[in-house]
């Protein structure tokens, strides 16, 4: 199958997910990803380390508690902006008293053009593989984003997918040479293809 056709069949399954199950499956996300954050808490600050988040839209999971919860603890978060469609992705930290405000797609975004380059990346994702693939909505923004990321020297970055368990793809899908691997997947079910070690 290409790839437009898996992204509207895996839209529509994602779209299925009822109620109930939504907030039981975002609840184990929150849980793990808690859960690890916590684990590298010391590190992250101790390195001044800056993770990114996304604001949900369109069925998506929402972390946004995991954020609140880091931003206490005093860690730089920050969310994505897009200055330009189909442009590689900026970063502005989200600090709370930022008024937030409407972007490209509706997307609420923070506006204290405190700008920063993310080391650990939560990334949405529609749909991913075994192997750390993965299918976004289609702009190709965080291919894009990703790869200039990684490229900045003595930037290490980690990248985290977050995705529904019904976002898996199987074996026989290949993916295109642009598109970005990420480390590891975090669904309701665990991590993929394991937890990430951890960073100290
Ligand atoms: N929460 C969240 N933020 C994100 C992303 C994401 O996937 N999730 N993105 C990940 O890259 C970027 C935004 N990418 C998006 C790409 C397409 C559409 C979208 O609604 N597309 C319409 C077509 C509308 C149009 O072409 O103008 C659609 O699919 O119906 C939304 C976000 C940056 N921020
Ligand atoms: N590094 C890149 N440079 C130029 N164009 C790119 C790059 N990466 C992706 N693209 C373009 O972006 C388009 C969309 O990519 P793709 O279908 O992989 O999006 P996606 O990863 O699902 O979306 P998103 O990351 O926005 O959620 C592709 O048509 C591709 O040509």
């Amino acid at each position: 199958m290409e790839k437009i056709k898996i992204r509207e069949f895996l839209l529509k399954k994602r779209k299925l997910i009822n109620l109930h199950n939504k907030e039981k499956y975002n609840d184990l996300i929150k849980k793990k990803l808690n859960h690890w954050f916590d684990k590298n808490l010391k590190y992250i600050l101790y390195n001044n380390l800056v993770v990114a988040f996304f604001w949900p839209i369109k069925y998506e999971p929402d972390i946004t508690p995991v954020l609140y919860r880091l931003f206490e603890k005093n860690v730089t978060v920050c969310l994505p902006i897009i200055k330009k469609k189909d442009e590689k992705l900026i970063f502005m930290k989200w600090d709370n008293l930022s008024n937030m405000q409407e972007g490209y797609y509706k997307i609420l975004e923070p506006t204290n053009n405190q700008l920063v380059d993310p080391n650990i990346i939560i990334v949405p994702t529609l749909g991913y593989t075994i192997n750390c693939d993965r299918i976004g909505y289609g702009g190709g923004y965080y291919d894009k984003t990703l790869r200039s990321l990684s490229s900045i020297s003595n930037h290490n970055i980690t990248t985290i997918g977050i995705s529904w368990n019904c976002g898996f793809i199987n074996k026989y899908y290949k993916k295109e040479k642009y598109d970005y691997v990420l480390d590891v997947i975090l669904t309701p079910n665990g991590w993929i293809p394991k937890e990430p070690k951890n960073l100290f």
